[in-house]
This record gives C-alpha cells, structure tokens and sequence, in this order.
C-alpha cells in the first residue's frame, strides 16, 4: 500500500523518520528497474543513498526532506504520465539522480548571498550558478566514490537548470518544443527533463495542504535567516526574503501566480493528466491564500479606522 502512495504527489513525508526515507528512495529506485537493467548492486545503491543523505545541511529548508520530497514527485510524477514506456530507463534514471542530488550541500543562503557577501563558492565558480555548479560537484564526487559510475552530462544540465535565475530561459525553450513534441528528439527529451526536475523543485504547493504549509513556514525560515543577515552585514536585502516585507501569503499569491501556474500549465498541456494532480492543487492553494491575503489587509483595515 505505502509503495503504491508513494507514486502519488499527496505521499505526506512528515509522516516518516528519515531512516524510513532512506528506505522509501531504495524503493524508487528498485521500483523503476534500475538495479536490474543497470547492474548496479543494492550496497552500491545503499551507500550511495547514504552519503547523499549524509551531504544534506540541518537547514531549514534546504535539507534532506526537501531532496527526499523533490524526489518522490519526480518519482510520483514518472509514473503518473507513464513515461516509463515513453523515456529510455537511463532517462529515468537521469531524472530521478539529479533530483536526489540537485541541492547536495546547500549552505541555506541563496547565489545572490554567495555573489554578494563573495563566498568561495561564488569565487570558485565565477558567480555563475555556484550552488549549483557546487550540488553537481558534490554528486559527481559522490558518485564515483561508490564507484556509480553513471556520470551523465545530463545530471549535470538538468541540476544546472534548477537554478531560478535561468526559469524563463527553459521554460521558454520548453514551450517552444510543445507543438511538436517528440520523446525520440534529444533536444525536446533533455528540455522535458530539465523541466520535470523544475517542476519537482517547486512542487511543495501541489501537495494537500497540510503537507504543504508546514513547506512553507521552513521556507521562509530559511529567508528570514538569509535577509537578517544581509541586514547584519549591510549587504543588499533580497526584498522576497524581508521579514519587515513579506508574509505567508503574500509570498505564495506571487510565487504561484507568477511561477508555479505557468510551469505547471506547460508541463500540463503535454500530460493532460496532470491537470488534477498538479494544477488543480496549486489552484487551490491559490484560492486559500488569496482568501488569506485578504482576511490580514481587512484586519490592517479595521485596526486602522
Ligand atoms: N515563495 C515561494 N518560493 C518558493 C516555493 N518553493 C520554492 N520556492 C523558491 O523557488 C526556488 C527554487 O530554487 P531554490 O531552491 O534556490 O529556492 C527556491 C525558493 O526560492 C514556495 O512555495 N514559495
Ligand atoms: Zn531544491
């Protein structure tokens, strides 16, 4: 039963330990056939879940539950558009991997903290996505010290790709592919599962509400935690991280007006089944938001008059 929930977007990970999820991502992972049609061992597969696991901060919002959520919804989201009889297995393996490892090591200060207050992850990588180009480095590392020597430029691109800075850029590409979308083209392949990783990334607001607000309250945590430090160092204050300027809903109206409606809308039109998985929810969330939105500007209102 539990590995049957596991395919859906409403699995609940505040329900299990993380020695359960550690368990439930071995499932993922023997469930889509891999370590049959790549030979891999179940140690390999074991330590290598564990070092992941083991180069996840205790952050708030960036840590491990966070990879083990982005990853069940790619796993979910796999199954539910049946793209294992659509992909090659690498493919999907490709897919899963880079969401597991897509924020390895995650500092929980943003590429705008690391290029202001000039970390070495922004010197080492030339401001270019460091925290990107730094979850691919850790990977890789790991991956060839559990000697899964699966190393693929493509888990390389498609963790480049959760970088927000670039999101109208392959979104764009994305859309381009759409009214001639074919699973055999490399190109229109390699933008679906950039996107799919996106899609993954962002996904907490597709989940049922009580998964979901918990999500966000960890997330602005981490903000707050970026924007008093800018504040601390006199750096420049990221305005969508300011405790003095956002609110729960504020920030979700936004983000899911601007961000996650039009993504989703795009990946919908070529999996018309997501329609009630992932938009639906997020339309819902919206609704109670907005709702919420408005209950806070009319208590201000009258605390005013
Ligand atoms: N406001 C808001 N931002 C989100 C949400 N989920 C993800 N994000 C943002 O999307 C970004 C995706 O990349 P990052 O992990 O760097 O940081 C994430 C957050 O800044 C959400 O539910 N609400
Ligand atoms: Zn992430």
């Amino acid at each position: 039963e539990v590995r049957e929930h596991l395919k859906t977007p409403i699995f609940d990970n505040w329900q299990w330990e993380e020695a359960e999820m550690m368990v439930l991502l071995q499932v993922m992972y023997t469930d889509l056939d891999f370590l049959m049609v790549f030979h891999i061992e179940l140690e390999v597969l074991q330590n290598f879940l564990f070092e992941v696991y083991c180069h996840y901060n205790n952050i708030p919002f960036h840590n491990f539950q966070h990879c083990f959520c982005v990853t069940q919804m790619m796993y979910g989201l796999i199954w539910l558009t049946d793209l294992r009889n659509k992909l090659e297995r690498i493919d999907l393996f490709i897919m899963l991997t880079s969401a597991l490892c897509h924020d390895l090591d995650h500092p929980g200060y943003n590429n705008v903290y690391q290029i202001n207050a000039q970390t070495d992850l922004a010197l080492r990588y030339n401001d270019i996505s460091p925290l990107e180009n730094h979850h691919c480095a850790i990977a890789f590392g790991i991956l060839s010290k559990v000697s899964l020597m699966l190393i693929n430029v493509l888990i390389l691109r498609c963790i480049l790709a959760t970088d927000m800075a670039r999101h109208n850029e392959i979104l764009n590409k994305f859309k381009v592919t759409l009214p001639v979308f074919d699973f055999k083209n490399k190109e229109h392949k390699e933008v679906l599962m950039k996107i799919m990783v996106k899609v993954s990334d962002i996904s907490n607001e597709a989940r049922p509400m009580a998964v979901a607000e918990p999500w966000l309250d960890c997330l602005l945590q981490e903000f707050f935690n970026q924007s008093d430090t800018e504040k601390l160092k006199g750096l420049p204050v990221t305005p969508f991280m300011d405790r003095d300027k956002v609110s729960k809903p504020s920030s979700q109206t936004n983000f899911i007006r601007f961000v996650l409606l039009p993504l989703f809308t795009e990946l919908t039109k070529l999996f018309p089944c997501l329609e009630q998985h992932i938009l639906e929810p997020v339309r819902r969330a919206l609704e109670y938001y907005s709702n919420m939105e408005k209950a806070t500007q009319e208590e201000a209102g009258a605390t005013k008059s």
